[in-house]
C-alpha cells in the first residue's frame, strides 16, 4: 500500500467483551434450571394436600415467575457487551480546530436551597474551561427555582470566569471545578493564590446572600443588573408563577478574559411558569433550553448536565468528537452517554449509590445492541436527534428553531432576546409537538430513560463512552431516606413507561426487536422485584416460625437445583461487579441495598403507581438534596445507616428485619435442642442471610443512641405490624 492511501488516524475502537461466549452458554444452562424449577412447582402445586400449602406454593410460583421474567430481561445486557476506546489526540489530525462543531451545554437547577448556587457555578465553570475552542462553547443555565440568588451567583461567576479560564488553560489544570481544584494538592504560585482568594471571596459573598435569602441593593452594580433583578420585584413573582427571565451574562463576541481572549457565551434562563400550565419538570426545562439555545447559538451538539455534575476532564468534548466525527460511528447517532460517577462515596458505599449496574454494567451491555439508555446527565446529543427519526426530520413551528438554522445575529440583539423570551414562555408548547415528538419527552418522571428509549424506537442509536478517567463527577445522596425516595421516583417513572402505550414489551419489542425490548423492559419493570423480595423476606420465615418446611430437603436432588439457581445468580452478579472495576465489599453493600430497596422504595413505588392508575393523585419530581449536614456525613463516613426521621419506607424494612431475626433465633434454638423438623435447612440459610443484611437495622433499632438511629415510633409500629403478620400467618402450621 502506498503512503497516500494509508488509513486515516484512528479515532476510536470497539472490542467485544470476552465474557460474551460464557454469558450465552451460562444463560442456556440457567434457563434449563429455571424450566426444571417450574416443573417442580407445578408438581407441588398439583400435589398440594391442604389449601394453605397450595397458596404457599402459588405465592412461590408467582414470585419465581417474576424473578424468571426479570432474569430473562437481564440476559439482554449479557448477550453482547462491548468496550470502546477513543483517541482524542488524533482529532486535530482529522479536522481543523476551526471546523469543530459548536457545543451548547445545558445545566439544570431547580432549587437554590437543595442545590446551592455555588455548586451550580462550579459545574458551569468546569465546562466553560473545557479544552475546546472557547468561541464554540455556549453554556445555558436553566433555573426552575426561578431564583434571583442563582442569577446573582452567575453574575459573580461571569466575572470570575475572566480569571479562572486563562488560569486553567495556561497552567493546564486537570480539575476545572474551582472547589475541587483548590481541594486537591495543586501547584501553588502567586497566581494560584491570587485566584484562590478571588474564588473564596466570591463564594463567601454568594453564600452570604443565599443565607440572607435576597439580593440587597448594595450588591447590584450597574443598570443592566438592576434591570435584571427588577423582574423579581414585580407583583406575585414566585417559583411557580413568574415571567420568563433570559439574561445573557457573557457574550463571546464582546466579553474577553483578563488575557484578552474571548469568553464562552453564558446565559441564564428561567422559563416562564404559571400555576395553570403544566411545566413537565426537567424535561420541560430542557426543552425550553433547546429552544432558547436554538435562537442564540444553535450548536449541533448539546451536552446535558445536572447542576451537580462538574467536569473532571477538560478533554471530554474531544472524546465525544471521536464518535461524532467518525463516519462509521456517526451514522444514526443520537447521543453519546458517559457513565454517572460520584465523588464522596466511601469505600464501603453502604447505600450502593455507585449504582454500578445502572450506570456501568447495563450501558456496557446495551452498547453492543443499539446503544445505552440516556442517563439524564453527562450526555452529548446531536441536536438533530431531538427532531424526529433519522430519515424524516420533524420541523418545529418556526424555522428559527430548526436544527439546521444558522444563527446570524449577535446573541444580545434585541430581536434574539425577544424571541428567546417568547420560546421560554409557559404556553409556547400548546398545540405543538414538543414533548411528544420533538425534544425531551413528557409523560414519565424518568424523562431521561423515556426520551432515550423513544429515540431508540425511532431508529437512532447511541454509544457509551467510558474512559478510565471519569469525565464527570456528581453528588449522590448519602442519607438512606434520600436514596430510597430518589429510587422510588425512578421506578415510578419507569413503570409509567412499562404500562404506557409505548410499553417496552409491546411497542419496544416491535420497534427494536426482542433483545433490545428485553433490555429496556428490565429497567421499566425494575419495581416488580419487590414482589419476590418481599415474599422471600416474609413467607419462608413465617413458615419457619411455625415449623413448616416449604423448600426441598438437603437430601433431595432438588436441593442442588435451588443451590445452583441461587449461587449462579449471585455469583454471576458478583463477577460482573468486580469486572466493572468493583470490590467485594461494595458488592456486598450493593446486594444488601437491592434487598432493602425491594422491601421499601420498589414496593412503595409499585403501590403508588397502582394507586395513581386508579386515580389517586401522585407526587411530582422531588428534587434530591445536594446539601449534607456535618453530623450526618460523619455517620456516613463511619458506615452507619441513617434512619433518623420516621418514614413508612422504613416500616416494611423494619418488619422484615424483626420477623427474620425471630424466626432465625427460634430455628437455631430448635436446632440446638434437636426439636427441629427436617427440611428447614434452606429456610434457615435464607433467613440467616437476610439477618446478616439487616444488621444495620438491628443496630439502628436497639444499639445506637445517635440522631440517625431508628425512630422509636417506627420500631414500635413495625413490631406491632410484625406481630399482626405473625398471627395472621399462624394457619401455616395447619
Ligand atoms: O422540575 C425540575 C426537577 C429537576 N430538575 C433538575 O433535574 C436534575 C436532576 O434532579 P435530581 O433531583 O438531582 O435527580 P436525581 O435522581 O439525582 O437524577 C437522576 O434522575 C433524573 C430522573 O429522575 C435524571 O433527570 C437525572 O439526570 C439523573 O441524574 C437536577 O439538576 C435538577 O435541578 C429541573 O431542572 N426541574
Ligand atoms: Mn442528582
Amino acid at each position: 500500500m502506498s503512503a497516500a492511501s494509508s488509513p486515516p488516524p484512528l479515532l476510536n475502537t470497539l472490542t467485544p467483551s470476552r465474557r460474551t461466549g460464557f454469558n450465552r452458554a451460562f444463560a442456556a444452562v440457567y434457563a434449563c434450571a429455571i424450566v426444571a424449577l417450574f416443573y417442580r412447582h407445578t408438581q407441588t402445586l398439583l400435589g398440594s394436600k391442604t389449601l394453605v400449602s397450595f397458596y404457599v406454593t402459588l405465592a412461590l410460583f408467582f414470585s419465581d415467575l417474576v424473578l424468571a421474567f426479570m432474569w430473562a430481561n437481564g440476559q439482554a445486557f449479557r448477550m453482547r457487551p462491548v468496550y470502546r476506546k477513543e483517541f482524542p489526540e488524533n482529532i486535530e489530525k482529522v479536522v481543523k480546530t476551526s471546523d469543530l462543531p459548536g457545543l451548547d451545554v445545558f445545566i439544570c437547577t431547580a432549587d437554590p436551597y437543595k442545590e446551592p448556587p455555588m455548586g451550580v457555578v462550579n459545574t458551569a465553570l468546569s465546562v466553560m474551561a473545557y479544552d475546546y475552542p472557547t468561541e464554540k462553547i455556549s453554556v445555558y443555565v436553566s433555573d426552575d427555582g426561578g431564583s434571583a440568588l442563582t442569577l446573582f451567583a452567575f453574575m459573580e461567576a461571569a466575572r470570575f470566569a475572566a480569571h479562572w479560564l486563562p488560569y486553567c488553560r495556561d497552567n493546564d489544570i486537570a480539575t476545572r471545578s474551582p472547589d475541587e481544584h483548590f481541594a486537591t494538592n495543586y501547584w501553588r504560585s502567586s497566581e494560584s493564590e491570587k485566584i484562590k482568594i478571588m474564588y473564596e471571596s466570591m463564594k463567601t459573598k454568594v453564600e452570604h446572600i443565599v443565607g440572607k435569602g435576597k439580593v440587597g441593593e448594595e450588591h447590584i452594580t450597574g443598570d443592566e443588573e438592576r434591570r435584571a433583578f427588577s423582574k423579581w420585584s414585580s407583583d406575585g413573582f414566585s417559583r411557580q408563577n413568574h415571567p420568563a427571565v433570559v439574561q445573557v451574562l457573557l457574550d463571546k463576541n464582546k466579553d474577553k478574559d483578563n488575557t484578552g481572549r474571548c469568553l464562552p457565551n453564558l446565559v441564564y434562563v428561567s422559563r416562564q411558569k404559571s400555576k395553570t400550565s403544566p411545566h413537565h419538570f426537567k424535561a420541560g426545562a430542557l426543552n425550553a433550553l433547546v429552544r432558547v439555545s436554538a435562537v442564540m447559538s444553535n450548536a449541533p451538539i448539546i451536552l446535558t448536565l445536572d447542576c451537580d455534575m462538574y467536569s473532571n476532564d477538560p478533554r471530554t468534548p474531544l472524546r465525544a468528537m471521536c464518535y461524532v466525527l467518525d463516519p462509521e460511528t456517526q451514522k444514526n447517532l443520537a447521543y453519546i452517554q458517559f457513565p454517572q460517577e460520584f465523588h464522596g462515596i466511601t469505600k464501603k458505599d453502604i447505600y450502593a449509590c455507585e449504582q454500578k449496574r445502572l450506570f456501568k454494567v447495563h450501558p456496557v451491555g446495551f452498547d453492543g445492541l443499539s446503544g445505552p439508555n440516556y442517563l439524564g446527565t453527562g450526555c452529548f446529543f446531536r441536536r438533530r436527534a431531538l427532531f424526529g427519526d433519522p430519515s424524516a426530520m420533524i420541523l418545529p413551528e418556526t424555522k428559527d428553531l430548526s436544527p439546521d438554522y444558522v444563527v446570524n445575529q449577535p446573541i444580545t440583539a434585541h430581536s434574539v432576546i425577544e424571541l428567546a423570551h417568547h420560546v421560554a414562555g409557559c404556553n409556547y408548547e400548546n398545540q405543538t409537538e414538543w414533548g411528544s415528538k420533538i425534544g425531551f419527552r413528557y409523560g414519565a418522571l424518568s424523562e431521561d430513560y423515556y426520551t432515550g428509549y423513544r429515540m431508540k424506537c425511532e431508529g437512532w442509536r447511541s454509544l457509551f463512552c467510558y474512559p478510565e478517567k471519569p469525565a464527570f463527577f456528581g453528588d449522590t445522596p448519602i442519607n438512606l431516606l434520600d436514596v430510597l425516595n430518589q429510587n422510588k421516583r425512578w421506578v415510578i417513572g419507569q413503570l409509567e413507561v412499562a404500562f404506557s402505550r409505548y410499553s417496552t414489551i409491546t411497542y419496544g419489542v416491535k420497534a427494536k426487536g426482542p433483545v433490545m425490548g428485553l433490555a429496556y423492559s428490565y429497567i421499566a419493570f425494575l419495581a416488580i422485584y419487590s414482589i419476590p423480595i418481599t415474599t422471600y423476606s416474609f413467607l419462608p420465615q413465617l413458615a419457619l416460625l411455625n415449623g413448616v418446611s416449604i423448600f426441598p430437603m438437603v437430601s433431595e436432588p432438588w436441593f442442588l437445583l435451588y443451590m445452583f439457581l441461587f449461587l449462579g445468580a449471585y455469583g454471576q452478579d458478583l463477577f460482573e461487579f468486580i469486572v466493572e472495576r468493583g470490590t467485594v465489599q461494595r458488592w456486598w453493600s450493593d446486594q444488601r441495598m437491592w434487598m432493602m430497596r425491594g422491601l421499601s422504595c420498589y414496593l412503595f413505588g409499585l403501590t403508588e403507581f397502582l394507586l395513581t392508575s386508579i386515580g389517586i393523585p401522585a407526587q411530582g419530581f422531588n428534587v434530591t438534596s445536594k446539601v449534607t449536614d456535618d453530623e450526618q456525613s460523619k455517620r456516613y463516613e463511619q458506615g452507619l445507616f441513617e434512619f433518623g426521621v420516621p418514614s413508612p419506607l422504613f416500616v416494611t424494612l423494619a418488619m422484615a428485619a424483626i420477623i427474620n431475626l425471630l424466626s432465625f433465633i427460634l430455628g437455631l434454638v430448635r436446632l440446638i435442642n434437636g426439636s427441629n423438623k427436617e427440611g428447614l435447612e434452606m429456610q434457615m440459610l435464607l433467613t440467616g442471610m437476610i439477618v446478616m443484611n439487616c444488621v444495620p437495622v438491628y443496630q439502628a433499632m436497639a444499639l445506637r443512641r445517635d440522631k440517625g438511629r431508628m425512630p422509636i415510633k417506627t420500631t414500635i409500629t413495625a413490631s406491632i405490624l410484625a406481630s399482626v403478620v405473625h398471627v395472621v400467618a399462624s394457619p401455616l402450621s395447619m
